[in-house]
């Protein structure tokens, strides 16, 4: 067919609340109820198939009732990769070969997938999996990967239309080729909009992929799989690996074909897969796109003409939303002593103090539990380490229980050394801490915060003063690859605030938008002279 056709128009997904009563509630609980009910299979999807990998068995828990098992998946071997590897070089001439409206229609109907009969099993499994709340669950596992899938559509089909200009006689055409070879996905713990976004983007622009999610979103990427398979998307397009990642990455790294990383996790691992390319460099048919969104050290500073109320929201949602286990979550505060002393610090004491985190399928409780053991373990260090250290004073929280979840309590601490490691480390737990400054050192502390952190990922500026937020603003311009003004850092929306971060926090290639996809396309020129010259000499040669 030769029509070129537009595409639809994307629109942000509504997100649902949920109130009690609600019919949407009902159907979630239920949802819930049947998932944790079962205990079921977490294979690997290799060309279309379904298998379990061939190495160890790894449990996939709820983290708040760490004794109730959701699944069980296994560590993929080097042979396990291969294949994951064979199957995606077999489907890329098919992949790259069908059009780009094609294509674009897998993605579109496992959005409205989602948005209909899967939004309560991608919903439920990563409440499940990830202790999620449903109000946080619903912006990530169900409004965020809809707007990806709807966004990155209508994104691409603008990519496609850009094509260089002409003159007389020759027509010049960009094609907008996918990589030669296959890109490789690896997903973090902690958005199940991320671990669908992450292969599906360049699949969507004809690149196949070899996904490998993080064992503890294996119960949400499962049906994530599911979802795209229901929306038809063929055999090998997307090749999912199960487990830890080591044993992949040894098999992934090394092959020639690997034509990018599409990758969401740790600075540590982002840095060490990308030692790793260039220490195979050589092996290579080109140079691997490597794209990679990382930690953060994300701040909030509040400048004495702030309004209050806006603040104290923006800290305690910033800081304790999903447990404080967003990359862009507020952990280190800047707040003047006329605002902190006035009263905030008191106030956000007894609101953090009054956070419930408990098991999310109670609805009333404000949060979860923390990933996992390791995560418990590195908050208690970090807690440890605060309580018996001069510069610090807790405020509310401190403790930690894991007898029946990994529960950690929402903390709140001043410290009075603003390059303390914990103004400089990520905890990626609900851990804040708040230097309080004279205010008449406003512009000492916001050059201090700058870059005080090897990380720039999401930062917030409070000031009602207009000069403040100008000034703030220039001096801040490279600290946060997401700036926001009187709003807490997290939270951005796809095709709203496109998000990533620079320095030690990623590449900044801004998940979501334009820039992303562009990353997964190898353009060819093409220059077509309708009517070639015949004689090789220049005018001037006489
Ligand atoms: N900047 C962003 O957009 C963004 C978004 C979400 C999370 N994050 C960051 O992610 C981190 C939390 O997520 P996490 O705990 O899942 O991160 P992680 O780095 O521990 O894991 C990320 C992924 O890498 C895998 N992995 C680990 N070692 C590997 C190896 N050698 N080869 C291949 N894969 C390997 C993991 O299994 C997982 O799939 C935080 O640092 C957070 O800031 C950043
Ligand atoms: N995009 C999300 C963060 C993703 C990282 O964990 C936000 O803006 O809060």
């Amino acid at each position: 067919m030769d029509a070129v056709f537009s595409v639809p128009e994307p629109r942000n997904e509504p997100v649902r609340d949920y109130a009690p009563g609600s019919a949407e509630r009902d159907s979630l609980q239920r949802r819930l109820g049947e998932l944790a009910a079962e205990r079921i299979d977490l294979p690997m999807t290799v060309g279309g198939e379904q298998r379990m990998a061939a190495g160890a068995a790894i449990e996939v828990v709820q983290p708040h009732r760490h004794r109730h098992v959701l699944g069980v998946t296994h560590n993929a071997t080097n042979a396990d990769a291969a294949a994951a590897v064979t199957a995606a070089k077999e489907a890329a001439p098919m992949w790259r070969d069908l059009s780009f409206d094609d294509r674009a229609a897998v993605f579109l109907r496992a959005a409205d997938l989602l948005s209909g009969p899967w939004r309560d099993t991608l919903n439920a499994a990563t409440m499940l999996g990830q202790s999620k709340t449903a109000v946080q669950a619903e912006i990530d596992s169900a409004c965020e990967l809809i707007d990806f899938l709807r966004f990155n559509v209508s994104f691409a089909r603008q990519l496609l239309a850009e094509q260089p200009i002409s003159s007389a006689g020759v027509w010049n055409r960009f094609d907008h080729r996918p990589l030669e070879g296959f890109v490789y996905a690896v997903t973090p713990f902690n958005f199940t909009a991320i671990a669908g976004n992450l292969p599906s983007a360049p699949a969507l622009v004809g690149n196949t992929v070899v996904w490998k999610p993080a064992p503890t979103q294996q119960f949400a990427a499962h049906f994530t799989m599911r979802l795209f398979e229901a929306a038809g998307l063929p055999p090998g397009v997307i090749n999912l690996v199960t487990g830890h990642g080591p044993e992949i990455s040894e098999v992934v790294l090394a092959d020639p074909d690997l034509a990018g990383i599409h990758f969401t996790g740790s600075t540590k691992v982002f840095q060490q897969l990308w030692r790793t390319v260039g220490e195979n460099i050589d092996r290579y048919r080109g140079y691997p796109r490597l794209v990679g969104e990382t930690g953060g050290k994300d701040f909030v500073i509040a400048h004495s003409s702030a309004d209050v109320d806006a603040l104290h929201t923006a800290l305690v949602r910033g800081a304790y939303e999903y447990q404080g286990q967003k990359c862009s979550a507020a952990s280190r505060a800047y707040v003047p002593r006329s605002i902190w002393a006035g009263g905030l610090a008191d106030r956000m004491a007894a609101t953090v103090d009054s956070l419930r985190y408990g098991d999310v399928t109670d609805f009333a409780n404000f949060g979860g539990a923390v990933i996992d053991a390791k995560a418990f373990a590195r908050h208690t260090a970090a807690l440890d380490m605060i309580k018996s250290d001069d510069t610090c004073r807790i405020l509310a929280g401190g403790t930690a229980d894991d007898s029946e979840g990994y529960f950690v309590r929402p903390t709140l601490f001043e410290c009075t050394d603003p390059a303390h490691e914990s103004f400089t480390t990520e905890y990626f737990g609900p851990i804040l801490g708040v230097h309080v400054y004279d205010d008449a050192r406003f512009e000492a502390v916001v050059a201090q915060a700058e870059s005080v952190a090897p990380y720039a990922l999401t930062g917030s500026i409070f000031a009602t003063d207009r000069r403040v937020i100008a000034w703030a603003g220039d001096k801040l311009r490279y600290a946060a690859g997401n700036f926001y003004i009187n709003d807490k850092p997290t939270g951005a929306v796809v095709g709203q605030q496109p998000f990533g971060g620079a320095r030690a926090s990623g590449t900044n290639d801004k998940a979501g938008s334009p820039l992303n996809l562009v990353r997964w396309m190898s353009p060819r020129t093409i220059k077509e002279t309708f009517v070639p010259v015949t004689d090789h000499r220049y005018p001037h040669m006489g």
